[in-house]
């Protein structure tokens, strides 16, 4: 049966993408203790897919992600999931906001939750954990009035109470995870989206040259990201999104285009099917 890695222990977000993800097919959900992990597994092929967060509608990019996926070449984008994502204050049984001491959870759960922990919870220290579910499995057996920043689904699996079931500052927070694997999706069913990782040369116009030849054949973008090429200040990769497969006969034409005339790299991360929003 096919391993599906994400970021553990249950009760995560990423379990839950990972779920929707399988859908009615088959496969094990296989709990990782760090994105590493993740990344590691995918490569020595202990897992055939992992599904890992890459975006979110406030924070924007999961940069650390964005740069493993650079670092593996060998890997492809299999498919999407878009969740909704509600944090909420999780405490052991009897605790009240006031008496909360520590609050725990995951980088990206505090940063979603930024104006809350300001307004309701000011000067309270702050413990990043691997992810939300680590967080919650801890203020559930230290014995101490510590919250935990969790999906409401954490509360039961972990024994603890709902103080504040959506402490998110944007209502509308929404992650887009992506499943990974070795092996391409050969014929996507549509509708579709693409992603590329492209270099470009130092001269003037030489990402609009890129952009260029998606305009012409009016293919929709759906996203655009820098990141730093990791070669030296000012050097950068680029990570693209269009609606379209890989496949499809003008996709084809324009990425021999981009290839041969405007870029330095190209690397097509893969073409997936896409749930229409
Ligand atoms: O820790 C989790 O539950 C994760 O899956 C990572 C994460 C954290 C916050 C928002 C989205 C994903």
């Amino acid at each position: 049966m096919k391993r599906i890695g994400y970021l553990g222990p249950p009760g995560t977000f990423s379990e839950e993408a990972a779920r929707r993800h399988r859908g009615n097919g088959e496969g094990e959900l296989v709990a990782c203790a760090s994105l590493e992990e993740v990344f590691a597994r995918l490569e020595t092929g202990l897992l055939e897919e992992g599904v890992v967060p890459v975006e979110n509608s406030s924070e924007g990019a999961v940069s650390v992600v964005l740069d493993m996926l650079a670092a593996h070449p060998e890997l492809t984008v299999r498919g999407e999931v878009v969740m909704q994502v509600v944090h909420s204050l999780l405490v052991p049984p009897g605790v009240k906001l006031e008496m909360v001491e520590k609050v725990l959870s995951h980088p990206q759960a505090f940063a979603q939750c930024r104006t809350f922990l300001r307004q309701k919870l000011a000067g309270v220290e702050l413990q990043e954990c691997a992810s939300t579910a680590a967080a919650a499995a801890l203020a559930a057996r230290c014995r101490r009035p510590w919250a935990a920043l969790a999906p409401l689904s954490a509360a039961s699996r972990y024994n603890l109470q709902v103080l504040i079931p959506a402490a998110n500052d944007c209502p509308h927070n929404k992650t887009r995870f992506w499943a990974l694997g070795r092996k391409r999706v050969l014929s996507p069913v549509p509708p579709c989206k693409t992603s590329l990782i492209f270099g470009v040369r130092h001269r003037p116009g030489a990402l609009y040259r890129v952009l260029r030849e998606f305009a012409i054949r009016e293919i929709n973008l759906t996203r655009i990201e820098s990141r730093p090429s990791k070669k030296g200040l000012g050097d950068y990769i680029f990570f693209l999104d269009f609606e379209g497969a890989a496949g499809d006969p003008v996709v084809k034409e324009m990425l021999d285009v981009l290839t041969e005339e405007h870029t330095t790299t190209l690397r097509v991360l893969g073409s997936y099917h896409v749930e229409q929003e």
